[in-house]
C-alpha cells in the first residue's frame, strides 16, 4: 500500500450513513472513491458532490449516488486530495485541473478533509506550481500581467500540444514562483486579477488532512480549536 492508498482509504471511517458529501479529484481521491463505493454496495446510503467530470465517472461506474451542487442544500463533508499542505493547513491544489469545482465545492462544505501522501507535507508552500484558471479569451493578458510580477507564467498543455482545458471550459497558467511567502497575501491579489477565474491557493478551507505513509500509517494534521 502507498501513502496515497492509505489515506485516501482511511478518509472511509469520518463517511456516515444519511451525509452528503464533497467528492474531490485526483489519484488519492480514486481510493476513497473506491472504498466508499464497496460501503455503498454493502447498503450506505449517501449523496455524492462531485468536482470533476472525471470523478462524477467513477462515482457513476461504481453506482454511487450524486446530486449536483446546484440541488443540494448543504454538504457535510468533502474529501478532497492536494498538491501541497503547510503546517498552517494552506495548500496548493489544482494539479488535476479541478480547481474551480474544488473551491465551489469545499466553499459549500460544513466541513472538510484532505487526503494526501506525506511527502504533499512541506514547510513552505511554492515548490508545486500555483494553477491559475484563466478565460480563454485574454489569456495572453494575463500571462503577461504575471510574467510583469515575476511569477512566470506556464500555460498548461495536453501530451499532444494543445492548451489543457477544465471542465469549466477555462485554460489553466501554471505559476513557478518556488516559494510562496505569504499565502493570504498573494490568495488576495490573484482574487483581484480581471481574467482569473480562480486560484489553486486554498487558504485555511480545510479542518483536517489525512497523511499516508508508505508504511500504510496515516497520520493527522488538523485545525487548532
Ligand atoms: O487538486 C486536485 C485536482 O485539481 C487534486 O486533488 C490534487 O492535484 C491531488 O491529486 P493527486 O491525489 O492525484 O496527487
Amino acid at each position: 500500500m502507498d501513502g496515497k492508498e492509505a489515506a485516501g482509504r482511511k478518509a472511509i471511517d469520518e463517511i456516515h450513513e444519511g451525509m452528503t458529501v464533497g467528492l474531490g479529484t485526483g489519484s488519492t481521491v480514486y481510493y476513497f472513491l473506491e472504498a466508499l463505493a464497496e460501503k455503498v454496495s454493502a447498503g450506505l446510503s449517501i449523496t455524492g458532490v462531485t468536482t470533476s467530470q472525471r470523478t462524477a465517472e467513477l462515482a457513476g461506474k461504481w453506482h454511487i449516488p450524486l446530486q449536483s451542487l446546484n440541488n443540494v442544500e448543504r454538504i457535510d463533508l468533502t474529501i478532497d486530495g492536494a498538491d501541497e499542505v503547510d503546517p498552517s493547513l494552506n495548500g496548493i491544489k489544482g494539479g488535476g485541473g479541478a480547481l474551480l469545482y474544488e473551491k465551489l465545492v469545499a466553499k459549500a462544505s460544513e466541513k472538510r478533509i484532505w487526503i494526501v501522501d506525506s511527502k504533499k507535507v512541506v514547510k513552505k508552500l511554492g515548490a508545486f506550481p500555483l494553477p491559475i484558471e484563466v478565460v480563454p479569451f485574454g489569456w495572453k493578458q494575463v500571462e503577461a500581467f504575471m510574467t510583469e510580477k515575476g511569477y512566470r507564467p506556464r500555460l498548461r498543455q495536453t501530451p499532444g500540444g494543445q492548451p489543457f482545458v477544465t471542465d469549466a471550459h477555462h485554460y489553466i497558467l501554471d505559476l513557478h514562483l518556488d516559494f510562496i511567502g505569504n499565502p493570504k497575501a498573494l490568495a488576495d491579489e490573484l482574487d483581484h486579477v480581471t481574467g482569473i477565474v480562480e486560484h489553486g491557493l486554498f487558504v485555511s478551507m480545510t479542518d483536517k488532512v489525512l497523511i499516508g505513509y508508505s508504511d500504510g500509517h496515516v497520520g493527522t494534521l488538523a485545525k487548532e480549536k
